[in-house]
């Protein structure tokens, strides 16, 4: 999907929510639904995702040293997906009926996703390192649903050629969607906090090519 379809879709779903932000991530940009989930449904989900994903922490190494990634996640996806991630080769498991609902509505936005990465932040001291996610399965506009579930955290944002900096609090229940150019040219994280945080999740839905 590229830039103009993007903005297209993401401009007519935008229509229907009173609390919605643009973020200028030139040459990409993201939009922000604030409730997208109610706050029922939001609880509901993430205890569902608690129960039933397949956790782990796979050891992963950085800068010649494996350790295991500092949260949990769970791949689920369509049949035969499968991702390949910091030396990781990830085959999804299956949509729970939640998630799979979950993907439906996003789907019927116009933005069609056939794999999530979650990811459980469990407490302040886990957190995700700078990075993008454009790898090559990814195809060429990796546009990214980042669906937000429990404690609000900052997601942070910087231009790779150091051109510019942002970030955005994302709350419970709360939509961000990215385009592709946002993956090319910006990097993201979810840096550790010395505050006590409860529990975070965050769907990380993709599209991922055979
Ligand atoms: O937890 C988040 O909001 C960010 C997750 C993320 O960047 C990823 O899964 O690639
Ligand atoms: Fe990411």
């Amino acid at each position: 999907m590229n830039e103009t379809t993007f903005t297209n879709h993401a401009a007519a779903l935008a229509e229907h929510f009173a609390d919605t932000e643009w973020l200028d991530l030139s040459p990409g940009r993201a939009l922000l639904i604030r409730y997208w989930l109610g706050r029922g449904d939001s609880g509901a989900l993430l205890h569902d995702c608690l129960d039933r994903l397949p956790w782990e922490s796979p050891r992963i190494r950085l800068f010649g040293k494996e350790h295991p990634i500092p949260r949990r996640h769970a791949f689920v996806g369509d049949p035969q997906v499968t991702y390949r991630w910091s030396g990781l080769r990830q085959e999804a498991h299956p949509w729970t009926a939640s998630l799979d609902a979950v993907r439906g509505r996003l789907d019927a936005a116009g933005f069609a996703f056939n794999s999530a990465l979650v990811n459980h932040y469990r407490s302040g001291t886990d957190s995700m390192g700078w990075h993008s996610d454009r790898e090559r399965e990814l195809g060429d506009n990796p546009v990214v649903a980042t669906i937000s579930l429990g404690q609000e955290r900052r997601l942070a944002f910087k231009r790779r050629d150091g051109e510019g900096r942002l970030s955005v609090s994302l709350p419970d229940g709360s939509l961000l969607l990215t385009s592709g150019a946002v993956q090319h040219h910006w990097l993201h994280q979810v840096a550790k906090s010395a505050r006590q945080l409860d529990h975070r999740i965050s769907l990380t839905f993709r599209y991922i090519y055979p």
